[in-house]
């Protein structure tokens, strides 16, 4: 009973749902299932009628009914192929509003419950369900079908009613069988054992289909992929050729849609056996409908045009039992697909949004404090970060070195406020952020990640990331970020569309790639910039020049660069030096330099000879070779 509530409550919400994105979706599904069921009867009646006036010889009377008949059929065809033309259109329409949604929902969600595991798997689901597997089209569908079903079986109990009522005059020995009473139990008994059958089966066909999806889940989202990433994503497309990865990427490939084939064929014999003995005990059932029609007849209760009559009622009774069985069965399916749908849309970020307005301040007096900040992701008790303490002191440089993994890029998070401390506490002039309005705090920050992306959008509005770019500081940041004459030398200037996806767009080497980025950070002029591995993709003149306009531009700044190449830290005001999660060492290149034991002595003596060999080929230990 609880489970009927629950799967009631759902069709409620969605339909609720489906309601708030287009009014006339449930009135057009309605008045669609209704049509749909009346067409047939108007067959069965015609055909009665005329077959009545056939055997009493009236011609006449016969081909004005037959004419009435087509005449209807011939409406009811064309509303009806109208109104199905309609519900493509909305379901589509429908499909695409949900669609939209979930992109809505995922954009807007803080990046730490975003990049959480699990609400990407529910992001994917309900991307798949509403995009691929039917989504809100197919529920209606069949939630059509399950309406249809239901109005061909009230008309068809009312046809049943009536023969019901209809007794004989003449006594046969089937007296019983065909007076009202007798009737009413017969047509009673074999209403309940149709449904019945119907409930059993579909309840079983139902449990077991959804125990397969969700076993099929895990094997649908690898062979996803394979098909989405592997073989159709430029970025992995190199390794693959180079390493010659195609066998390897086909075999695995091949093992998944075996295992995808095994569970298809598992479901496809489940459902032919299970197929096979509905069918066999319903046209056992049917058949005893049909003895009672004939007998209904043979005892002179009916006409034969009403026998047709009765008969096509049997058959659209048993019809619309099927359709309403199948169609709940099916909506049961569709709704716990469009579950993860539900579900995501109403997912609710992690993270505290605060209220606090970040004062507003020309002078970028903003001082961040990190106070015994340790931080462990989600999922992992692992601490990344260990008790960091230190104060970003206004418009100062800052560089932040260490070795691969030792919590560099997790701080820049947890600054910019990607994710929230897990022990400690940030603040911003003095107040934890977590009480500003997340929104103006990040005004606070231009940043270039090491993964920074570029849009396949034109090039003021990749760094303006706005469609009413400032044309003038667009020009002004492209020349800072040495990008200026490449991009005068486009077609369209910086109004050139880059990459492929959304037209004929140009592409860019990683260089100039990284340069659009930094111009992207400058234009945004943010009282903190920070750069992560800024200069990793460019030569040594782009490096030069990048980081003597910098300076120039981020002077009333405070500016963070994390890097690797340590001479880029001798221009910065303050180091710090991370290790394994903890800040080991801060102060600025000289005084770092005199802790000869220091990481940071470690780190600069390590390249320094490495420049200082001249061009001498490093030694690799073998176990690297
Ligand atoms: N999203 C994540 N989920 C779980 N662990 C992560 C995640 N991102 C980073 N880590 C782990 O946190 C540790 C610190 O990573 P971080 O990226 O901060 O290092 P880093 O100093 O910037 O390294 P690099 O110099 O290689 O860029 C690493 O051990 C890494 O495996």
């Amino acid at each position: 009973m609880k489970r009927v509530y629950k799967t009631l409550k759902e069709m409620f919400d969605l339909l609720k749902l489906i309601h708030s994105l287009d009014r006339s979706m449930i009135p057009l599904y309605i008045i669609t299932s209704f049509s749909q069921a009346v067409e047939p009867f108007i067959t069965i009646i015609g055909n009665a009628m005329i077959i009545d006036s056939l055997l009493l010889h009236d011609w006449k009377q016969a081909m004005m009914q037959a004419g009435v008949m087509i005449t209807g059929l011939f409406i009811f065809g064309i509303l009806h192929s109208y109104l199905m033309k309609k519900k493509e259109c909305a379901s589509m329409a429908i499909n695409r509003k949900c669609n939209g949604k979930i992109c809505l929902k995922a954009i807007s969600l803080d990046y730490a419950t975003f990049e959480d595991k699990k609400n990407l798997e529910e992001f994917e689901a309900a991307d798949y369900n509403v995009s691929r597997n039917g989504g809100f089209g197919m529920y209606l569908l069949e939630l059509s079908n399950m309406l249809t079903g239901c109005f061909s079986f009230m008309f068809a109990i009312g046809f049943l009613v009536n023969l019901c009522l209809m007794e004989s005059q003449r006594g046969t020995p089937f007296d019983f069988l065909t007076s009202t009473k007798g009737s009413l139990i017969i047509v009673t008994v074999i209403m309940v054992l149709l449904i019945f059958l119907y409930m059993r089966f579909s309840k079983y066909v139902n449990q077991n289909n959804l125990k397969l999806y969700y076993e099929m889940v895990d094997v649908n989202q690898k062979l996803g992929y394979f098909s989405n990433r592997l073989c159709s994503d430029e970025k992995v497309a190199k390794e693959i050729r180079l390493y010659h990865m195609k066998d390897m990427i086909y075999t695995e490939w091949k093992k998944f849609t075996m295992e995808a084939h095994q569970f298809l064929s598992k479901q496809w014999s489940f459902e032919r056996l299970s197929l096979m003995t509905s069918s066999f005990l319903n046209d056992a059932v049917l058949l005893l409908a049909y003895l009672f029609v004939v007998i209904k007849a043979y005892a002179g209760a009916i006409t034969i045009g009403s026998f047709t009559q009765y008969v096509g009622s049997i058959q659209q009774l048993n019809d619309g039992l099927r359709k309403m069985a199948e169609a709940v069965n099916q909506l049961i399916v569709k709704q716990s697909y469009l579950s993860f749908y539900i579900d995501f849309i109403n997912k609710e970020n992690q993270m505290d949004t605060g209220t606090l307005p970040v004062e507003k301040r020309n002078d970028n007096e903003f001082e961040i404090e990190f106070h015994d900040v340790s931080y462990h992701y989600p999922g992992s008790d692992m601490y990344v970060l260990k008790h960091v303490s230190v104060k970003l002191d206004m418009k100062n440089h800052f560089a932040v070195v260490g070795r691969n993994g030792a919590g560099k890029t997790t701080f820049i998070k947890l600054l910019c406020r990607m994710y929230d401390v897990s022990e400690g506490m940030i603040t911003l002039n003095g107040i934890d952020i977590r009480k500003y309005d997340y929104e103006e705090y990040l005004n606070l920050f231009a940043a270039v990640f090491q993964d920074f992306a570029l849009f396949s959008f034109p090039i003021d509005e990749n760094i303006a990331c706005s469609r009413d770019a400032d044309e003038k500081r667009v020009w002004n940041v492209l020349d800072c970020a040495g990008m200026k004459e490449r991009v005068e030398k486009l077609r369209d200037g910086i109004h050139t569309l880059l990459f492929h996806q959304m037209g004929d767009g140009v592409d860019i080497s990683g260089g100039e790639a990284q340069k659009l980025a930094i111009a992207r950070a400058l234009y945004k002029d943010a009282p903190f910039v920070i750069l992560d591995e800024p200069t990793a993709a460019l030569d040594p003149i782009s490096e030069y020049e990048i980081y003597s306009h910098f300076h120039e531009m981020v002077k009333n700044k405070t500016s963070i660069y994390i890097s690797h190449r340590m001479s880029s830290c001798r221009f910065c005001d303050d180091i710090l030096v991370f290790d394994q999660g903890e800040l080991v060492q801060r102060g600025n290149h000289e005084a770092l330099l005199k802790d000869t034991n220091g990481v940071y002595a470690t780190l600069w003596n390590a390249q320094a000879q490495y420049y200082n060999d001249h061009g001498s080929e490093e030694v690799l230990p073998d176990s690297c070779i």
